[in-house]
């Protein structure tokens, strides 16, 4: 509606230009002269002053009235005035109020669990709304890096009978009667579509039920999937790489302000856009850590805790690759040359944040995929139509899966993945 003006566009204007804003009351302050309101909208923020003097009565009494997120709209003259944020500010000749606010809840220093609570308030916060813009903008990276690269985007189901990352972290549905498991990973539907599209991706909620309370788990999550055919762990390393890229320039290229709203420091993601992520492989993983006084010995699996060691030695995001067959999925490649190893890659964010994209090489060959099955002691009908595709036409391919939340807790600097979604689900929350 042209006759308002945003916040950030009032912050356009020149001294003396007229301008109409509607928000939210974001800070009030009552003093002898002045009645100072910050108005809040999508933008940002804005001050007005309501000067005493040749204000009338009513628009006195009604901002004296008015109350942190009373709604409402100003009408006004700008002033610059460098106490002002941002040097300017409005100086109001009308004021409406839509709708006066309740005593609001949030006033500083509760608890993360209070403020879990009333999570559909607290999400008005100037620091949520800033990463909700950058999560936008990680998104829209991404999305425009596939479409630069001409990938296909599906929309998987999220309904399904396979288990894909082993049964332990399943959400059971009842489906009429039938059993029902909410999707870990929609990757299995992405290989079926690779036989028509050849590059396709997706990005569907997944559910794991997980045994440990981490500052990285969710129980649900936005899940980025990707599958290619003729590609193999390789390209698809470099495919991630570009991806990933893709989405820093974008929060680099336009949420600067957002980024010094949360604090956080560009640096490391400058610098992960100039050079090419290392790859290590998990032999290397194991005597680096050794170095930094961790004994794992072969085959133990590199956890959390080794991860943070780990990413102790860069400042970009890097590969760990060609990981023991038994620390991975039934469906991963194996080298033939080494067949204790399977041709597995994680990327691992830096400044202790760890694992981000889960991938690999799949197996292509009916036979060894059945032979993987049944060595994992699983059951081959629970797999039949993800055999099928290696009937028909088999070719090499290879795909991941990207944690959204946990890329933007990483690019946002966050210290925990609960800010980087709306409604963070856990254990013991799924409520508001
Ligand atoms: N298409 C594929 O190849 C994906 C593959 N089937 C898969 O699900 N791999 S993964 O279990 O490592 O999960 C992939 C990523 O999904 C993220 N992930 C995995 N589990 C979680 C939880 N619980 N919370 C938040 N994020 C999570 C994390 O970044 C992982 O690297
Ligand atoms: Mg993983």
């Amino acid at each position: 509606n042209s006759e308002f003006k945003s916040t950030k566009e009032i912050m356009k204007l020149n001294e003396g230009e007229k301008a109409k804003v509607r928000g939210w009351v974001y800070r009030k302050r009552d003093l002898a002269d002045n009645i100072f309101i910050v108005i809040r909208d999508s933008d940002g923020i804005l001050q007005t002053v309501l000067p005493r003097k040749n204000s009338s009565e009513k628009i006195v009494s009604l901002a004296e009235k008015v109350n942190i997120e009373s709604s409402i709209i100003v009408e006004g003259i700008i002033k610059d005035d460098e106490r002002a944020p941002g040097g300017k500010e409005l100086q109001i000749e009308n004021l409406s109020v839509i709708g006066f606010s309740d005593d609001f809840p949030i006033k500083g220093g509760e608890s993360i669990d209070y403020l879990l609570d009333i999570r559909h308030l607290w999400l008005r916060s100037r620091k949520l709304t800033a990463i909700m813009k950058i999560r936008q903008s990680i998104l829209e990276g991404m999305r425009e890096y596939f479409k630069r690269n001409n990938w296909w985007e599906v929309n998987p189901p999220i309904l399904t009978q396979s288990a894909v990352e082993g049964g332990a972290t399943l959400f059971e549905v009842n489906f009429f009667g039938k059993k029902a498991y909410l999707s870990q990973s929609a990757q299995f539907y992405l290989e079926v579509m690779i036989f028509s599209l050849e590059r396709v991706w997706a990005i569907t909620p997944s559910f794991r039920a997980e045994k440990s309370r981490t500052r990285r788990h969710l129980y649900e999550y936005y899940h980025l999937e990707g599958e290619a055919a003729w590609m193999d762990m390789k390209d698809m390393m470099k495919h991630v790489e570009g991806l990933v890229k893709s989405a820093i320039k974008k929060v680099l290229d336009e949420r600067l302000e957002e980024l010094e709203i949360v604090k956080r420091n560009v640096g490391i993601l400058e610098n992960s856009l100039k050079t090419s992520f290392p790859e290590i492989t998990y032999d290397e993983a194991i005597e680096k850590l050794k170095r930094k006084g961790i004994n794992l010995k072969w085959g133990d699996d590199i956890g959390a805790d080794e991860e943070k060691v780990l990413t102790e030695y860069y400042d970009t995001p890097f590969f760990l690759t060609m990981f023991p067959k038994h620390l991975k999925s039934f469906y991963m490649k194996i080298d033939d040359s080494r067949p204790e190893l399977v041709y597995g890659f994680d990327l691992e964010a830096p400044e202790g944040y760890g694992e981000v994209v889960g991938g690999s090489q799949r197996e292509d060959s009916y036979e060894k995929l059945y032979k993987r099955i049944i060595e994992e002691g699983l059951n081959p009908n629970d797999y039949q139509w993800y055999l099928d595709l290696r009937k028909y036409g088999s070719v090499p391919h290879s795909g991941y899966g990207l944690g959204v939340d946990r890329l933007v807790t990483w690019i946002a600097g966050l210290d925990h993945i609960r800010d980087s979604i709306p409604f963070p689900r856990f254990r013991e929350r799924i409520y508001p």
